[in-house]
């Protein structure tokens, strides 16, 4: 379970999270909404563990944030919004790459089957050839590598083609049911984010999204 206790952001005294407080059961899929600039990639960032709170404390099971960090980052698969990959390389070379980074091993079968789950077959393709959508699947495809429990995803499946997304969002849900991780994602694309998440979180002021999502029945948090 991820556990987030009153986490507040500024920046140059600029308050963008204030006192956010809820928490992520296993096995269940939430979505991130709100306006450009609401501060949805900084919360992504903080639970990806790349940027520190403000104030407030996060826990993901039984460790801290402040305390269990490396820990914790074993455990977390995190897309954010820039594609960082190899354009030189092909889709193989860039699995293979990051699979020697990875605390888990994988042979090249698994890395291949993860590249097929996310749609991606271009397996000896030079990636500065696929397309962005095709990039950003193999950008997915990365941040599973490690069998994360917790997978945040900052825009996963922008540029990406219907169905590939509908594909993508099954696999999605089943890590979720079968396997019980936790994602969090996040997404302009409303009628992605009934369909995908159990539950959302709108952030920012602007009421729009609560009320859009509300009615389309979904429970929304907001802050
Ligand atoms: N490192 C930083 N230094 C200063 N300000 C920052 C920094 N990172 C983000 N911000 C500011 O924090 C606010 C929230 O940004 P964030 O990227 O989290 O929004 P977002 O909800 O993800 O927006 P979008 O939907 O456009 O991706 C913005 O005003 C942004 O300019």
């Amino acid at each position: 379970m991820l556990n987030i206790e009153s986490i507040s952001k500024s920046f140059q005294r600029k308050r963008i999270l204030d006192h956010l407080s809820f928490q992520v059961e296993a096995g269940e899929i939430v979505g991130l909404v709100g306006e450009n600039g609401a501060g949805k990639s900084t919360l992504l960032n903080i639970l990806a563990t790349t940027m520190k709170p403000s104030s407030g404390d996060i826990y993901f099971n039984e460790w801290n944030y402040r305390k269990d960090r490396k820990t914790i980052r074993k455990h977390i698969g995190f897309v954010p919004q820039d594609i960082a990959i190899w354009e030189q390389l092909t889709v193989e070379e860039n699995m293979v790459f990051f699979e020697k980074l990875a605390w888990k091993k994988k042979s090249k079968q698994q890395l291949k089957q993860i590249c097929l789950d996310m749609r991606l077959d271009r397996w000896h393709d030079p990636v500065k050839n696929l397309s962005g959508g095709m990039k950003r699947k193999l950008n997915l495809a990365i941040s599973l590598i490690h069998d994360p429990t917790v997978l945040l995803l900052d825009e996963p499946t922008v540029g990406i083609d219907l169905k590939s997304r509908k594909e993508i969002g099954a696999y999605l849900r089943k890590q979720a049911t079968e396997n019980g991780k936790i994602i969090i994602y996040t997404s302009h694309d409303m009628d992605e984010i009934k369909e995908l998440c159990d539950r959302v979180i709108t952030i920012g002021e602007d009421r729009f999204y609560t009320e859009l999502l509300k009615e389309a029945g979904k429970k929304v948090l907001s802050f």
